[in-house]
This record gives structure tokens, sequence and C-alpha cells, in this order.
């Protein structure tokens, strides 16, 4: 912003025809938002022509000025520093041209030389805890130059083109289709499947991370930083179907069907879901009732049932669907890739009480032909398919649970060092600190065990991961629900009436609290999710020789 204002300049602005007011030395003309200013006219009118920064930042957070700056800032005081002029940028060392190599490759593990090598340079705001401990300066056997390259790729275009809007898509129930379209065109939704990068596949790619270089934790990273915006609306919307739906298909689908839908569903110009619960079977897959009958001449499915609670189903193009093509019980189940355009797919949107953009979607299937060719995996063993793509769909919703609670602790650490309430700020009262300590040692102790099993799906094939590892993502999935309702919960604590109304400083809070129960309930309820937990663990340790 070029122009420059005295403190004397800006004083005669002062009249509600013509005001102005500084806030950290920028000036705004208020003059026409006045009207719309939620918070009111009057407020506005009696700081007009003055430096109004103490009752700004009292009243909003930042999101608001990166929101309206572009709108209502008209220059800066003459006493403010020009903005330094950008370093030239370094030679990007990552960055390795497509190359089409087919197949599948496993992805790389963390080598040796990164657990020896010096603690990446401080990121973020640095308040503790409200980032893993690897963006402040601590050790880590895990990250390397390349995460830490990529976390400031996603993290600047969620702060810039997410977090100022993310309040209004929530309200509207749908992010825009344009943002969907920027995941597949940045490569995120390529490097979003728990394998690895699909070059043969999509010209797409991650600027920050060459494709043979992108390993589980850069796909963890990409999640982690889009759940900064604190809706799980907007991060189910933008993944909530495709990274579940997706890997079924491109991990066991026929190669004819992933080379036929497989590009358009990486760049984001096709959406997939996944359709598995029905209104009378949600855990219990096996007992799921949606038939596909083979038609007489052996070439297709015809699909009548229906799909309940279907993530993003509204807006999908293919749905990965659980149907019944044998007898009772997991022996009798199958997973078809159906085609909307097919036909006789009717999608309603359903009202729930939380993630509110993310889609939520009644299904039906009315004589739907699919072609055998869609079949993903063996027929009558589509138990196997769905129960591989549990561990990704619960490391997900474990990923997302945790940044939700930093976020309701890092607002709350912020509040609480403004909010004064009987002569003293809110993080100067025992009872608040010890809030925030509660919250901060769960999240830490949860997503320290997050990180070691990320490095063991790493390490493990995808069938050792599913026997091995099941039990114990089980349990954190868990874990991590129940930390993010205690969070949410003693965050709304903290910010009062302001986490009560929808909107303004309490916004994040009041949205991830009403999110809770999309996370405890789907992809395995806590309490289904804690019995598995030790059943798996003894079935496992017994194979490995326990004594007991
Ligand atoms: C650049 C200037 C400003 C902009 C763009 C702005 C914008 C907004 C917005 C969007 C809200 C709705 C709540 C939210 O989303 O946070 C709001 C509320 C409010 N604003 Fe402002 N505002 C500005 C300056 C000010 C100033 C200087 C004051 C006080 C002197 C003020 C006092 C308030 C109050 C009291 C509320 C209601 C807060 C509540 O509901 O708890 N605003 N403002």
């Amino acid at each position: 912003m070029a122009q420059r204002f005295s403190a004397a300049d800006v004083a005669t602005h002062n009249k509600a025809d013509n005001l102005y007011i500084i806030v950290d030395e920028d000036v705004y003309d208020l003059t026409k938002f006045q009207d719309e200013h939620p918070g009111g006219k009057k407020i506005l009118q009696r700081v007009a022509g003055k430096d109004a920064s103490k009752q700004f930042w009292k009243y909003h957070n930042e999101s608001i000025l990166k929101k309206y700056q572009k709108q209502l800032q008209v220059g800066s005081l003459d006493t403010k520093a020009a903005p330094p002029t950008p370093p030239p940028s370094p030679p990007k060392k990552d960055i390795v041209k497509p190359s089409a190599e087919p197949g599948a490759v496993a992805p790389q593990p963390t080598s040796a030389a990164a657990e020896e090598a010096e603690a990446l340079d401080p990121y973020g705001d640095l308040i503790p805890y409200a980032d893993p401990s690897w963006y402040q300066s601590y050790h880590s056997p895990y990250f390397n130059e390349s995460h830490a390259a990529l976390r400031d790729e996603v993290r600047q275009w969620v702060e810039e083109k997410i977090m100022p809007n993310v309040t209004e898509w929530d309200e509207a129930r749908k992010v825009p289709d344009e943002i969907y379209k920027e995941m597949g065109d940045r490569g995120y939704l390529a490097g979003l499947l728990g394998m690895h990068y699909p070059t043969h596949l999509t010209d797409k790619r991650v600027a920050s991370v060459a494709p043979e270089k992108w390993d589980l934790f850069h796909e963890m990273l990409v999640t982690d930083e889009l759940s900064r915006a604190g809706s799980g609306g907007f991060v189910w919307s933008m993944i909530g179907g495709y990274g579940i739906g997706g890997p079924p298909l491109f991990k066991f689908g026929k190669k004819e069907l992933v080379q036929r839908i497989g590009p358009a569903i990486l760049s984001g110009e096709k959406r997939i879901c996944l359709a598995i619960t029905e209104p009378d079977a949600g855990s219990d897959v096996a007992n799921l009732t949606c038939e596909a009958k083979l038609s007489e001449d052996g070439k297709h499915y015809i699909v009548n049932g229906e799909k309940k609670w279907i993530t993003n189903g509204v807006w999908c193009d293919y749905f990965t669907t659980a149907v019944r093509t044998g007898g009772e019980g997991m022996n009798g189940v199958s997973v078809l890739l159906i085609e909307r355009e097919a036909g006789g797919v009717s999608t309603r949107k359903m009202d729930c009480q939380g993630v509110w953009s993310s889609g939520t979607t009644y299904i039906t299937f009315e004589d739907v032909k699919v072609p055998v060719e869609n079949l993903i995996g063996k027929e009558n063993q589509g138990f196997k398919v769905v129960m591989t793509n549990f561990n990704h769909e619960r490391i997900g919703i474990i990923i997302q649970c945790l940044r939700f609670s930093r976020v309701c602790y890092e607002e709350s650490m912020k509040y609480a060092h403004k909010r004064k309430t009987f002569g003293k700020r809110l993080i100067d009262h025992p009872v608040i600190r010890l809030k925030l300590a509660h919250m901060a040692r769960q999240i830490e102790a949860s997503y320290n065990w997050l990180e070691n099993l990320i490095y063991q799906c790493q390490r493990m094939g995808e069938m050792e991961a599913m026997l091995k590892l099941g039990g114990a993502i089980a349990s954190l999935k868990a874990q991590s629900t129940v930390t993010f309702e205690f969070c949410a919960r003693e965050a709304s604590q903290i910010f009062g009436g302001l986490s009560y109304s929808r909107g303004g400083q309490g916004a994040k809070v009041e949205r991830l609290y009403r999110d809770v129960r999309a996370y405890a309930i789907p992809g395995g309820s806590e309490e289904i999710m804690l019995d598995l937990s030790i059943r798996q663990a003894l079935r496992v340790h017994k194979v490995l020789g326990m004594k007991l």
C-alpha cells in the first residue's frame, strides 16, 4: 500500500462521513464499511481519526484483517518501516520434472542420516504445543527439509485462501469447487492415497517435494496443515470422500478402469467417495444389504439399495461402493466402482450436527447397471478391501482430530493472553492454566504415538500393517477423538459466550465443538475401536509368541 499518512493527516478523517482509523500503523477507510460493521457504527465513530489498534485486537483475530485489508486499507503511517524487500528465492533443490514411471514403489523409509540431522529451523508462532515439537526447534528422526518446505507451502495457501473464508463456506454448507480443483492442481490429491506418488497417472506435481521423495509424513503434513483452518467440514470437503474412496480404486482397481477414470480424479476434475454405511449397517460392514446381482449375460451387476452418511456424495461422479454379491456375512461382500452417469443413482444432502460443508449424503441406487470391469478386488472378497482401507481412513481422522485439538488449545492460549477478568488476564488464573496443561499433555502424548505409527506404516507392507497396526491405530483413533472432545469443551469454557455464538473470535472453537461427533462416531466408534484394539493386539502377539 503506497500512500503514506502522518498521524495528524489521519486525525482529520474523524467524522462519520469521513472515517479513517489506524490499526498497527496501517490506515483504514471505514466510511462506507461502518454501516455493515457487525459491531455497529457508533463504536467506530468513537475512534474515528485515531489509533484503534488496542480496541481492534480486543474484539477480532487476525483473519478479519486478512479478509478486509484489500478492501479497506488506504495506506500506512509514515512512521512505519517499509516492508523488507524479499531476498532472492534460493534455488529449489527438490523439484524434479515428471518422470512417468509406472508400477508400485514402496514409500521411502526415513534415512538413517535424517535421524542424526540437526533440528530444523523454528517455524510458526512458537506458542508451546500449538504446533508439533519439530516445528519449534526440537529434534525429530522423522522430518527433513522436504517436509519443512511442504509445511510452508500448504500453510501459506491455507492462511491466504482458506482461513479468511472458511466460516462463510461452513455457513453456506459448500466449499467453492475451484478450491477442490486447486487441491488437484497443486498435486495434493495425488499425494493422499497412502501409496507412492502416482506419476504414471497424472502430470500434477507438488511444488516443494519431488514425487520420488514423497512419503507418508508428507501425506500427513498436507492433512495436518489443512486442518489448521479449524473446520471438519472444510477438510472433509477436500479429502473426506477422496481420501477413503480413492485408495481402493487406485490400489485394487483393474488397470483399464484406473487408467480410464484415474487421471481426472487426481486432477480434481471428477470426484469420488466411499459408500459403505447403510441406514441399518454402520460399523457392522459384514451385514450390509445393498445388493448387486449379476445380469444373465454376465456383463453387468445390477445394483439396488441405500447408503447413508456418505461424505461428499452429492458432488461425486464415482462411488466406491460395498455391495452384497453373495450370501450372508463378510464372505458375500464385494466392492464396485459405480459411475453416476450410468443412471439410477440419486443423492440427497442430509442435515447434520457438524461438518456442514462436507456434503453428508443419502444415496439410493435403483437398478444401476455396473460393468463387471468395475469390480474392485475380487468378487465376494470385498471385505478385505474395506478392512485394508480402514487404517488409512483412521490415520486421517487421527491427524485431523489432533490438529483440531491444537487449534482449540492455540485459540485458547491466544485469547487467554488478551482477555481480562477480575483484574487479571485469563492466563494469570491458575484454573485456566490447568485447563491448558490438560489439553497440551493429551495432544502431545497422542501426537507422538501418531508419528510412531506413521513410521511403522511406512516400514511395513500393506498387509503386515493391517494386521500388526490395526489394533494400535484403532486405539489411537479413540484416544484422539476423546482428546478432541476434551479440548473443544475446555476451549469453549475459556472462550465463554464467544464460543456459544457463531462467527467472530470464537468461530473456530464453536465450529469444532459441533464437529466433534463427526469424528467420534464414523470410521469405527470409540467403543468398537477400543474393544478391537485389545482383541487385535492379543491376536497379533499370540502369533509373535506372547507368554501369559
Ligand atoms: C478494519 C477495521 C474493522 C473491521 C474490518 C471490522 C470487522 C468486524 C467483523 C467482521 C466483525 C464480526 C465478528 C468477527 O467476525 O470477528 C466485527 C465485530 C466487532 N467489531 Fe469490528 N471491525 C473493525 C474495527 C473495529 C474497531 C476499531 C472496533 C472498536 C473500536 C470494533 C469493534 C467490534 C465489536 C465490539 C464487534 C462485536 C464483537 C462481538 O460480537 O463479540 N471493530 N468487526
